[in-house]
């Protein structure tokens, strides 16, 4: 669906590129996770790839065609949920969405969207007196309202409780087996490892790895396994590298002749890998 190469850009008021000659595709119907510390440039790619920023160098390709030769149509086709909701304050959550549906040619049913997000019943509400959480949740709604073949989405999840996140992640994913595409930026591993066919990590402005999410878990997983078993009326515990299991004496006597209680291999999580491959925490 996209195709970047060598993406650089510079903000005019910056002396450095904030992106440094970035390189990947997002497949048709994958959710791609754009991921990495604050600041290193994931709102800014997302930015350019929705064409919200000029000035680039380099290429976008959409859909084989360079995407500087799409006009305002392109907007057609893209949904974008930012992460700081801004809504008309005054106006009703549906007054909200009317207004936006006057940008597009084609609209979805904003009804049932309301529904299952679990704000119809407040439709009638001023954005004035609406949660965090319920902003988000429209937010998200106005992000589907033009029908969108891809949605970009910032922090979809951020600020929602279990309940009301679930209920977005389950829109995300019928979205994409209907077809959409999506490009997700988060801090929320658990909703990555649950949501992305592959992620990038970027740092200062780089890629420093893309992949599968299990992939990267094999990668920078440390192929160990543990094993727990008794001995006598005790529980012990015993660590064997993966390489070579089968004719390791020790491993093998331990599971002819003892009790086994646990037995699991090694695995990073994409918390751990975040800080290995971007080198900071993720709130730093
Ligand atoms: N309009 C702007 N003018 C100048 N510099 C900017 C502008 N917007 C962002 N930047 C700078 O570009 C860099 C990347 O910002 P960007 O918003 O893309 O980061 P991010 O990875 O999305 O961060 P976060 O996770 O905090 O949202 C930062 O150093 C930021 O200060």
């Amino acid at each position: 669906m996209y195709k970047i190469k060598d993406l650089t850009f510079k903000y005019p008021k910056n002396k450095e590129d904030t992106i440094k000659g970035i390189s990947f595709e997002i497949r048709d119907g994958e959710i791609f996770g754009l991921l990495g510390p604050s600041g290193v440039g994931k709102s800014t790619t997302q930015k350019l790839l929705i064409k919200l920023l000029e000035g680039y160098k380099g290429e976008i390709l959409y859909k084989g065609k360079d995407l500087k030769s799409y006009s305002n149509s392109y907007f057609e086709e893209v949904g974008v949920g930012f992460e700081m909701p801004v809504h008309f304050s005054k106006l009703t959550a549906e007054e909200n969405l009317n207004f936006f549906k006057k940008l597009y040619a084609s609209t979805a049913d904003t009804d049932e969207l309301l529904k299952r997000v679990g704000l119809y019943d407040h439709r009638k509400k001023k954005i004035a007196e609406f949660s965090k959480g319920m902003k988000i949740r429209l937010n998200f709604v106005r992000a589907m309202l033009n029908n969108p073949k891809i949605l970009f989405l910032d922090e979809p999840t951020n600020g929602l409780d279990p309940k009301n996140a679930r209920i977005i992640k389950e829109i995300i994913k019928e979205f994409k087996e209907k077809g959409g595409t999506v490009l997700l930026t988060t801090h929320l591993m658990n909703d990555v490892d649950e949501l992305c066919d592959r992620l990038a990590f970027m740092a200062n402005g780089r890629i420093a790895e893309i992949s599968t999410p299990k992939d990267l878990k094999l990668k920078y997983g440390s192929r160990e396994v543990d094993i727990e078993y008794m001995g006598g009326d005790k529980v012990l515990k015993s660590t064997f590298s993966l390489d070579n299991l089968g004719n390791n004496i020790d491993f093998t006597n331990i599971i002819k002749e003892k009790e086994i209680v646990t037995i699991h291999s090694k695995e990073n999580t994409l918390d751990d890998i975040f800080i290995k491959v971007t080198g900071v925490t993720k709130d730093e």
